[in-house]
């Protein structure tokens, strides 16, 4: 029975797989049939196809064709490309000669042996083995109409703002601050003070801040960095209060830190007006505070445990805040570092490591300056999370809109030469000097001579310094005399002439100071005093700077050099790759020297501490 029952099974199973295979052949055939009719475009067809129908379908064949064709070609055109580009780099390596090769590794020697940037790696809290890979995720979106353009148009947009960026997913630029879908009420603020359209750094670094997006922007002095990162800060403070208003002793939500007492208040004024004048519109009350030295604690830490969504501070007391106890940052969810290559320049390195260590949990760092070189670049775009880095123009450039012009001055004429060049333009005048005896000196002198100046260094009392930029702010004083404090962010509206009485020794506090004019679109003027107690090296970069800036050359800095070559080998970063300096390679920089000196002293110290 179960023999039988199995020969029936396995008969019809057979029988199945025959069927199986002649209708699989019959369906074969009939496709054969389609295919051929279509290719050959028989007439075979005629009693099922349209005539219309088919010279639709051969004109679609035949546009199929030439697409492919043209894929073809344009593959053919970039290959053709590829190799040229391969060839051009072939033959600039064969250029180089062993000399060249032997600098370029020397130089990549250099710059790998410079000590890590500790600051910026505790960002990242590296040390406590914490890495975050993710982005913050935000509720805000760019409009619909950018959201759909093609990658190859927001980079149209993004190259005739002269904005280049580095990063994945980065928003696109926005050409209005209403398609940023800012609060009305900051609309209104903007337009009161004359703002109405954004500047390049601020079309790209308010979407990038707005989408969570760690960032790291380079625009020149005066482009509107400080709206960049203020206003992402008050837009996430207002939505949180929103959600959740905050409690007494609760806070910061956003914390900003800069190098200077003065930049701070300056930063501080600008994000507590913009709270002002959306509280008075009815939104929630955004709460800041100002903590610097020089002032007595007590109201800082009053204010701070009161509960405040938005802190500026320069490191010093903001780490007496927090080591006190006085302040937290568990709910910090933005850091912004101004001026951040700055600060490390500065030695605030330390400083900022200790604050740092005080975050609990990931946040959304915003580092901002004008001058970033790379290799503090590289560091910060490690020990960020996922960052964008947004640069307007190269990192270190000059502002274009200041006419800069050097003199050769002997110390013993500097004095009165000063006085001349008051003469050049109408007040205000913004005079910078590296000591602060000179400052004493330069204020008593113009004092002498009638001029209305005030002053301003590190060594006078808080109620001075602010006492000074106060009167020069307010338009009572016609000159304002400081050392590098001053130079560093400070936003006073019309100075017409920036006068540096010496050259400052390193080419981007030059930068810096120079564009204390020439700000928000405007034109102002430079001039600078050199004689030979200048580094032959601060000189060579202000030679590139200004050639760089299409400006003159006096016949001094002419006969140093041809008017073009900035030191460059071929096929490489032009200037130094370790500073801003265009002037030199790093192999002479001088920086990088005294962070070297500065590194063995420290490591002897320590050893003759532990009695080696
Ligand atoms: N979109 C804008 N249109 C016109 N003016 C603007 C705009 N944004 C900012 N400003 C004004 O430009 C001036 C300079 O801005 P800000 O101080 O932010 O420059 P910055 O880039 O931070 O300069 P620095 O590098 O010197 O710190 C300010 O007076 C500011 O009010």
């Amino acid at each position: 029975m179960t023999d039988t029952a199995d020969e029936v099974a396995r008969t019809k199973a057979k029988y199945e797989e025959r069927r199986r295979k002649v209708e699989e052949e019959e369906r074969r055939k009939r496709l054969e049939g389609l295919v051929s009719s279509d290719d050959g475009g028989s007439d075979i067809d005629d009693a099922f196809i349209s005539v219309a129908q088919r010279k639709k379908e051969k004109a679609k064949r035949r546009m199929l064709l030439k697409n492919a064709l043209n894929m073809g070609e344009n593959e053919t055109e970039n290959a053709v490309k590829r190799k040229a580009i391969a060839e051009e780099k072939a033959s600039v390596e064969a250029k180089k000669t062993l000399l060249e090769k032997h600098a370029l590794e020397e130089e990549v020697r250099l710059l790998q042996s410079v000590p890590q940037g500790g600051a910026l790696f505790a960002i990242s809290e590296l040390a406590q083995g914490v890495t975050y890979k993710e982005s913050f995720k935000t509720g805000w979106r760019p409009p619909g109409h950018l959201r759909g353009l093609a990658s190859y148009e927001i980079e149209g947009m993004r190259k005739r703002k002269g904005i280049v960026i580095d990063g994945s997913d980065c928003p696109p630029p926005i050409g209005s601050f209403l398609e940023m879908k800012l609060p009305r009420s900051f609309l209104c603020a903007l337009e009161s003070r004359n703002i109405i359209m954004p500047t390049a750094i601020q079309m790209q670094g308010i979407p990038v801040a707005l989408t969570g997006r760690d960032m790291i922007g380079i625009a020149s002095t005066g482009s509107g960095k400080t709206l960049a990162f203020a206003l992402p800060m008050l837009m996430f403070s207002l939505e949180q209060e929103t959600a959740l208003p905050f409690k007494r002793g609760e806070g910061p939500f956003a914390l900003c830190i800069v190098p200077s007492r003065e930049l701070a208040r300056q930063i501080e004024e600008v994000i507590h007006s913009f709270a002002d004048a959306a509280s008075k519109q009815g939104l929630p009350p955004i709460k800041t505070v100002l903590c610097i030295g020089g002032e007595p604690v007590g109201q800082q830490a009053r204010t701070v445990q009161n509960g405040v969504h938005i802190v500026v501070a320069t490191p010093g007391r903001l780490g007496d805040l927090l080591n006190k106890k006085i302040m937290n940052l568990e709910l910090c969810r933005i850091l912004v570092l101004d001026e951040a290559d700055r600060m490390l320049d500065m030695g605030f390195e330390e400083e900022l490591k200790n604050i740092f260590s005080f975050f609990k949990d990931q946040r959304q760092t915003l580092l901002y300056s004008a001058t970033m070189p790379k290799k503090i670049q590289e560091f910060a775009k490690s020990a960020l999370v996922r960052p964008i880095l947004v640069n307007v123009g190269r990192a270190g450039a000059a502002s274009l809109n200041v006419l800069q012009e050097v003199e050769y001055v002997r110390g013993e004429d500097k004095l009165t030469r000063i006085l001349e060049c008051l003469q050049k333009t109408p007040p205000r005048v913004l005079i910078f000097a590296e000591k602060k005896s000179d400052v004493d000196m330069i204020t008593e002198y113009l004092l002498l001579k009638g001029v209305e100046v005030s002053s301003l260094h590190g060594g006078k009392d808080q109620k001075e310094r602010h006492e000074g930029v106060d009167a020069f702010r307010r338009g009572n004083k016609d000159v304002l005399v400081a050392t590098d404090v001053a130079s560093k962010g400070l936003d006073f509206t019309d100075i017409h002439h920036v006068i540096n009485y010496d050259m400052p020794d390193d080419i981007e506090n030059y930068v810096h100071r120079i564009g204390r004019t020439g700000r928000s679109g405007k034109r102002g003027m430079a001039t600078t005093f050199l004689n030979k107690k200048a580094e032959m090296s601060v000189m060579m970069d202000l030679r590139q700077l200004l050639i760089e800036a299409g400006q003159e050359l006096p016949a001094f800095l002419r006969e140093m050099g041809d008017d073009t070559e900035a030191q460059s080998i071929e096929g490489e970063e032009r200037g130094c790759s370790f500073c801003s300096g265009l002037g030199h390679r790093i192999t002479d920089c001088p920086k990088l020297v005294g962070i070297h000196t500065k590194t063995t002293q420290n490591m002897a110290r320590s050893h003759a501490e532990e009695g080696f």
